[in-house]
C-alpha cells in the first residue's frame, strides 16, 4: 500500500500502460514491433460506483481488466485494487474480488451446478455456514433453485450466467469485474441480470466495473461511463454528459400526407425516406425547422428523436471531438 492511496478508492490507476512486443516477419529477419494496448490511463473508481468501461473492439478493455485482476502485469504506471498491487498479490486480491467473463465459464462443465459452487467454496475457503447462507440468498435472488442439480453443460446461457455470477459472489467480494455479462442473452435474462446487479450494488454496496457492447446495460446500470479508444481515455463522466459532449444531431421524423421528394429545408439535412416518412438531421433548433417544413408541406405527424447512446458512442469512436463541458 502507498500513502497516496485514498480510503474509498477501490481502483486507482495512474498512468497505467501495457505494451505487447510482437516479433514479426520471416525467420532471421524478424522485426520487433510494440503494440501499446493501454496508454497511460488515469482512473479512480470509488466504493459503491457502477462503472461502464466502453470502447470499440481492440480498444484495450480486456487488457485493462486483465491488469485489474492480476493476470497481466502493467508495463508502465501504477495500479492499486483494494489497496493491493494486482499482479504481485493476485491470490490475496482474488479473495476480495469477483470476476465473470461472459464468454467463458468458471464452472465445472460436467458437474451439477451446486457441486460446482461447492468446489468454488473450497477454492475461496469460505466457511460452510457462510456458504450455505449466501448460496440460499443468491439462489433466491437469481432463481437458481430449479436447475441447481443440473450439470452445467445442460444449462441455457442465461442459467449458466446466473450460475457464474453466483460463483463469483459466494465469497462476498467488494469489487465485481464483469466482461460482457449479458452477451448472447435474451431480453428476459438480461433484465434479470441487470436487476440483480442493481440490487447487489444498492444493498451490499458492491463496486461494479463492467465492459459491454450492450447499451441497454449502460443505460440501466452505469452511474458513470469511461470510454477508451486506442488505449487512451476518450471520456469519463455520466451518460447525460457523454450525450451532451458529443455533437450527435437530433433527428426529426416527418410523416407527410403522401410520399414526396426529399425535403429541402434550411437548418436540416435529409437522411432518408420510407414512403411518406422522412428523416431529417437537425442543424438548427427544432421549432424553426418544423415551422419551415410546415410552411411548404402537409404534415400528418412529427416526432423528435434524441440521439440514443449507441449513436453517441459511435460518434465518439468516429473521432468526434467532445465539446468542452
Ligand atoms: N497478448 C497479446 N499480444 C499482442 N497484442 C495483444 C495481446 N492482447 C491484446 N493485444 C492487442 O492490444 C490491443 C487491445 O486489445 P484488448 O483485447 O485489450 O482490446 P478490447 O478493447 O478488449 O477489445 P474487444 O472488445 O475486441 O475484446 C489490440 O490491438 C490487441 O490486438
Amino acid at each position: 500500500m502507498t500513502s497516496a492511496h485514498s480510503d474509498d478508492a477501490v481502483i486507482e490507476a495512474v498512468g497505467l500502460g501495457r505494451d505487447f512486443v510482437l516479433s514479426e516477419g520471416p525467420l532471421f529477419r524478424r522485426r520487433r514491433r510494440t503494440v501499446a494496448a493501454v496508454r497511460g490511463i488515469d482512473l479512480t473508481v470509488r466504493a459503491g460506483e457502477v462503472v461502464g468501461y466502453l470502447g470499440p473492439n481492440g480498444a484495450g478493455k480486456s487488457s485493462t481488466m486483465k491488469m485489474l485482476t492480476g493476470i497481466l502485469t502493467p508495463t508502465s504506471g501504477s495500479l492499486r485494487v483494494l489497496g493491493m498491487e494486482p499482479a504481485r498479490e493476485r491470490t490475496r486480491l482474488a479473495s476480495h474480488i469477483g470476476v465473470v467473463f461472459g464468454q467463458r465459464t468458471t464452472l465445472w462443465w460436467d458437474l451439477p451446478l451446486k457441486d460446482s459452487l461447492e468446489l468454488t467454496r473450497h477454492m475461496y475457503r469460505v466457511p460452510a455456514a457462510d456458504h450455505a447462507r449466501r448460496l440460499a440468498e443468491l439462489t433466491g435472488l437469481l432463481e437458481l433453485g430449479p436447475f441447481l442439480a443440473t450439470p452445467v453443460r445442460q444449462l441455457s446461457l442465461g442459467q449458466r450466467m446466473r450460475g457464474d455470477l453466483t460463483a463469483a459472489l459466494l465469497h462476498g467480494p467488494r469489487l465485481l469485474v464483469l466482461d460482457e455479462p449479458t452477451i448472447g442473452l435474451d431480453v428476459v435474462s438480461k433484465a434479470t441480470i441487470r436487476e440483480f446487479l442493481l440490487r447487489l450494488n444498492a444493498e451490499e454496496g458492491t463496486t461494479i466495473l463492467l465492459t459491454t457492447h450492450d447499451l441497454g446495460d449502460v443505460e440501466r446500470l452505469c452511474d458513470r461511463v469511461v470510454v477508451i479508444d486506442h488505449g487512451s481515455l476518450a471520456y469519463d463522466g455520466d451518460l447525460a454528459g457523454l450525450r451532451a459532449a458529443v455533437p450527435v444531431p437530433r433527428v426529426l421524423v416527418v410523416d407527410l400526407a403522401e410520399p414526396s421528394p426529399p425535403l429541402e429545408v434550411a437548418g436540416a439535412r435529409f437522411v432518408r425516406a420510407e414512403g411518406p416518412r422522412q428523416w431529417l438531421e437537425l442543424e438548427d433548433n427544432p421549432s424553426a425547422v418544423i415551422a419551415r417544413v410546415a410552411a411548404g408541406n402537409e404534415i400528418a405527424d412529427l416526432t423528435l428523436r434524441e440521439p440514443d447512446i449507441e449513436g453517441v458512442v459511435a460518434a465518439l469512436y468516429r473521432g468526434a471531438e467532445p465539446r468542452p463541458a
